[in-house]
């Protein structure tokens, strides 16, 4: 994420701004105390140094001139807020947002789709029927794609088991396991009163294992996406007007991901609990998944 959005590859800068984002997610679960040692307390000061860090960022590219910089997410921002050109009727994002959006984007993108993939290896390395389907299709694909160094839209357009493969893991897994709203009026729903000004968590993980939406809800079964889900019923990337900014990018992600890793790799699970470790904003395996990979041999 930090690649795409600000260029920032490796290097210290990267370790420190990752353990601070680790520090900025673990807050925003914990009870709001500022004691020194509370998990709130140190995310406040975590945020702090990612503020500063992206400052210093933006003064740089500004002293150095915007358009010679190289063309990513931060960037845009910038020529857009920068522009003097532009008309005073388009309304600019000011440094606080841009800095604030930019570390929404690495909450948001980040742990979410590393765990997505992470869960993914781990289903697709306990159901070999259909990991040998899988085969089938990206081996047919990989003629074309290893005589190229990128995997391009067209050949992820060609990938509709693939694509039911991380539908089916974004289902299993669900990553965002709830989500908050703000009811704005009362309504009823299925007989359920709701009064204005509640908060309502919307359970994405019960609607994603319900069996009256799904048939045998616990089973790892991409085919069951070979006709078109439900209403309502598939909701990994929410629904509505909030729905995931980053969600095909995501699903991008997996598919690259997906489409490299069976056409040069084999791995074994070597630990299968699904347990889910307890303080993370996201569905996260407790144990990492760990897997004993080995390359293929392609001659
Ligand atoms: C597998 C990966 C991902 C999953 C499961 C996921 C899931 C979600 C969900 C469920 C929401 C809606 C939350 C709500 O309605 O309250 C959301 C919102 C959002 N996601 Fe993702 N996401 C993923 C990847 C990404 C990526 C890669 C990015 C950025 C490039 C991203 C950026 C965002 C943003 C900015 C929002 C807020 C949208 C808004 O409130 O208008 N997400 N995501």
């Amino acid at each position: 994420m930090c690649k795409m959005l600000m260029s920032i590859e490796d290097g210290q800068e990267l370790v420190i701004l990752q353990q601070d984002i680790a520090h900025v997610c673990e807050a925003m679960l914990a009870f709001p105390l500022r004691f020194p040692w509370t998990r709130f307390y140190k995310g406040l000061k975590a945020r702090k140094r990612i503020m500063s860090t992206l400052e210093k960022i933006m003064a740089e590219r500004r002293r150095c001139s915007l358009p010679n910089n190289q063309q990513d997410f931060l960037q845009h921002l910038m020529i857009g807020n920068d522009d003097k050109s532009c008309s005073e009727q388009v309304s600019r994002l000011t440094d606080s947002e841009i800095k604030d959006n930019i570390l929404t984007m690495i909450i948001a993108g980040q742990d979410t789709t590393a765990s997505a993939i992470t869960w993914m290896v781990k289903f697709l390395g306990e159901n070999q029927n259909v990991l040998d389907r899988l085969y089938a299709e990206q081996f047919h694909i990989a003629d074309k794609t290893s005589k190229r160094p990128f995997v391009n839209l067209e050949d992820l357009n060609e990938m509709p088991y693939a694509s039911k493969v991380v539908k089916e893991s974004l289902r299993l897994a669900s990553i965002v396991p709830w989500f908050p709203r703000l009811s704005l009026d009362e309504c009823e729903i299925e007989g359920f009163k709701i009064m204005k000004g509640w908060n309502i968590n919307i359970d994405a993980k019960s609607i994603h294992l319900d069996p009256i939406l799904y048939e045998e809800p616990n089973t790892f079964n991409p085919s069951r996406f070979d006709d078109d889900s439900k209403p309502y019923s598939f909701v990994a990337f929410g629904m509505g007007g909030r729905t995931c900014l980053g969600m095909n990018m995501a699903r991008a992600m997996m598919l690259v991901f997906l489409h490299r890793l069976v056409t040069t790799y084999k791995w074994k699970v070597i630990d299968s609990d699904s347990s889910i470790e307890k303080w993370a904003l996201f569905s996260r395996l407790r144990t990492g998944c760990p897997i004993h990979v080995t390359r293929m041999n392609t001659n």
